[in-house]
């Protein structure tokens, strides 16, 4: 499936000095964010930023979202990560795209501007409308969960 996504182009130097977001291969769920930051910066060990990616997107469609992630990478190889985990774009947000860059590892981190440090996905939603109900009709799980059904 492929949806139109308003993009604007925030930072001038993506579109020329670094390509805008784009998917690396026919078939890539992920498209690379960029650190447009003014200079490097270097993340310590346990320490967070916000740091900008250059643009906006407005997706505007009730049935979509994005979710910005870690790189495998970066995150396994050098423990740089989101600071909120997850980051969710909601579909009416039109501010400029941010990610938390987390270094989670233990040595520091350095970020040069243009540098691809973690990847947008856009995801279906299905929004939910809650009907009050007194008793759930049992299902095969029914109240089991947090392991109940052991580990082998
Ligand atoms: O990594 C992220 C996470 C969120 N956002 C933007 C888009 C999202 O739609 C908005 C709000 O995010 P969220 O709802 O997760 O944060 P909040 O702390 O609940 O803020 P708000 O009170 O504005 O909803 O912030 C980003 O740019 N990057
Ligand atoms: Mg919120």
């Amino acid at each position: 499936m492929t949806a139109e996504i308003e993009l604007k182009r925030l930072d001038p130097r993506l579109g020329s000095e670094f390509p805008l977001p784009e998917y690396a291969t026919a078939l890539s769920a992920g498209m690379d964010l960029r650190a447009m930051l003014d200079q490097p910066i270097e993340l310590a060990p346990g320490e967070a930023q916000l740091v900008p990616t250059g643009i906006a997107i407005h997706i505007g469609n009730p049935g979509l979202c994005a979710v910005i992630l870690p790189r495998s990478g970066l995150g396994h190889k050098q423990g740089l990560v989101m600071g909120n985990l997850v980051g969710l774009i909601d579909a009416d947000y039109q501010g400029p795209l941010m990610v938390s860059l987390w270094n989670r590892g233990r040595f520091a981190i350095t970020i040069t501007p243009g540098d691809r440090v973690a990847q947008l996905v856009f995801l279906p939603v299905a929004r939910a409308v809650f009907r009050q109900v007194d008793e759930f009709e049992r299902s095969a799980r029914g109240e089991g969960g947090f392991g109940h059904t052991g580990v082998r």
